[in-house]
């Protein structure tokens, strides 16, 4: 994956951003420290001052605002620290403010006899300037709260005087910043662990944490600051980080269309889409790839529905059976709207068995593999032995990818990355599992968490338009992956922009479909 994370990117802005787990992010510490000789309590004073700078430099934009008015906004801040190193991060934060004229208090929730030795270190110092050290909250009113109760070393649920005073903190009318994750947020999945800090800012060192874009984390931070203190990707060694999201603009990221190509050049797409009652999923599903870069679509449905594709997509060609076309296409796309029926499951297994082009398994083909175990036993053997293995997407949401587990869908929810890895690894191909923040896998282990999109694509269709895009890609980008992340990232934008127009509530997938288009010739904003 990062062969292609560097050839994606011809113009020189950072192509992902990392998101680091809890592991990754310790490790990428110690080898700062160890490997590279920059001492923690360096990394610790520059990620102090960072926050310190986020602190200041809102103070005085209220202090010019409120000059005009003849008003004096107050400098009290409250330290509410515990006992790691994100503790000794706030006291730090404290004595900064101190010597800055700020009025500090100081709550030490662990008490002294547990603090790590950093912490030790940093609330020394902080006395040694006049700290008063309090070991339940001082008494009165506070502008500026800096939550740094547990950072990444948070490791079971908030409860007694912690939870007490994540709740005191959320019950304050005060500007709260999180250090480095938000007290309470679980740094790998974002899981609220008992109670959890809600923070207006939360300033995140060196590299962001999964924790901040998963939900319910991510409701949690408020603004997100990534400061740089120090810590680089040098401290990753030869060990990159599993998970990352885009930060490029999506056009960057697609492979440039060769000036003298022609329609075959461009990707002879094959759907194996539609069914009696669902026509408009084989609509969709081929006008989203069109939208996406196609030069031929076919689709193979029943004959009875070929009028109403021919009027509603008469770019697209329609046939009878899969058979006819299978030579033809270079890319074949299965499921949307395709229905259990032994009409789709006779084509469905013709593909599965006769063709060898790459394929993208969505919706009814997921679900008829789902349901026939030794048609899936097949499919794993063929993608187990690189002999016979094709290159082959899944786009499952959480309900079919937990008929493909034979578990309960509640399973998935909870573990998403987990079973979207395993059967990444099972069937040798890149998993999708869809949803508010969708995760892809690849088999080599890599995750891609997806940022773009809002709630108005939780609606009929938004899936086949997923499919269209990603067929559509996988036809000129080579690895399935990779084509998997970019179709990702384009059907949310496309999606946002939708909202823009239609709005969440209104907004219907072939609003989605219509977007791609505009977001492909539009630069969209970044989103980390
Ligand atoms: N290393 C570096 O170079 C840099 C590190 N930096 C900073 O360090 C932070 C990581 O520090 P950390 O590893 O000490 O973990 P941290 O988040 O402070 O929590 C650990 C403490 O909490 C405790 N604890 C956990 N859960 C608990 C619970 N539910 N209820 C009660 N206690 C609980 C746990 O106790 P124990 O499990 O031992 O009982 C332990 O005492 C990181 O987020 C960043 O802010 C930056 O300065 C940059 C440079
Ligand atoms: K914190």
């Amino acid at each position: 994956m990062n062969k292609c994370v560097l050839s994606a990117s011809g113009s020189g802005h950072p192509v992902v951003c990392w998101l680091l787990t809890a592991a990754e992010m310790k490790r990428c510490d110690s080898n700062t420290s160890e490997i590279f000789g920059v001492p923690s309590v360096v990394l610790m004073e520059r990620a102090a001052l960072s926050c310190v700078d986020v602190i200041v430099s809102r103070q005085k934009k209220l202090e010019e605002q409120a000059g005009q008015l003849g008003l004096h906004p107050k400098r009290r801040v409250l330290i509410a620290a515990g006992g790691g190193n994100n503790g000794a991060d706030g006291i730090a934060i404290g004595r900064l403010l101190l010597q800055e004229g700020y009025d500090v208090s100081f709550y030490l929730a662990s008490g002294e006899e547990k603090a790590s030795e950093l912490l030790k270190l940093q609330l020394h110092t902080a006395k040694a300037y006049g700290a008063v050290i309090c070991d339940t909250i001082p008494d009165g009113e506070y502008d500026i709260i800096v939550d740094a109760l547990f950072g990444i070393g948070l490791c079971r649920p908030a409860e007694g005087i912690y939870r007490e005073a994540i709740e005191w903190i959320n019950a304050q009318d005060a500007f709260v910043l999180a250090v480095d994750l938000p007290s309470g947020i679980e740094t790998d999945t974002g899981a609220v662990l008992g109670c959890a800090v809600r923070a207006d800012v939360t300033v995140t060192f060196g590299f962001w944490k999964r924790g901040l874009l998963f939900y319910p984390g991510c409701k949690y931070t408020g603004k997100v600051i990534c400061t740089q203190i120090g810590i680089t990707e040098d401290g990753f060694l030869n060990q990159t980080p599993e998970a990352f999201t885009f930060t490029a603009p999506v056009a960057e990221l697609l492979p440039a269309r060769p000036e003298d190509g022609n329609k075959g050049t461009f990707g002879k797409v094959l759907l194996l889409a539609g069914s009696e009652a669902m026509a408009g999923a084989a609509i969709l599903c081929g006008r989203s790839a069109f939208y996406a870069g196609s030069g031929m679509v076919k689709l193979s449905c029943p004959t009875l529905i070929h009028p109403v594709i021919q009027t509603a997509l008469p770019e697209a060609m329609t046939a009878d059976s899969v058979e006819a076309s299978a030579r033809w296409a270079d890319v074949i796309g299965a499921g949307p709207g395709l229905s259990l029926s032994d009409r789709a499951r006779k084509e469905l297994l013709f593909v599965l068995q006769q063709t060898l082009q790459p394929l993208v398994l969505d919706a009814d083909a997921i679900n008829l593999i789902a349901k026939d175990e030794a048609l899936l036993q097949e499919l794993i053997e063929h993608q187990q032995n690189p002999a016979t293995r094709r290159k082959l997407i899944l786009t499952p949401h959480p309900g079919e990818l937990a008929r493909l587990e034979g578990c309960a869908i509640e399973e998935i929810l909870k573990q998403p990355v987990f079973y979207a890895k395993k059967w990444a690894n099972r069937l040798q191909a890149a998993v999708l599992c869809k949803g508010a923040r969708s995760i892809a896998a690849s088999p080599d282990g890599s995750i891609y968490i997806n940022r773009s999109g809002n709630s108005g694509m939780a609606v009929a269709g938004s899936g086949d338009v997923l499919t269209g895009i990603v067929t559509a890609l996988l036809s000129t980008i080579d690895d399935p992956f990779w084509a998997l992340c970019i179709g990702v990232y384009l059907h949310g934008l496309a999606g946002d922009l939708a909202a823009h127009t239609k709005g969440e509530y209104s907004m219907t997938s072939n609003d989605i479909a219509e977007a791609v288009w505009a977001v492909l010739v539009k630069q969209e904003k970044n989103y980390v």
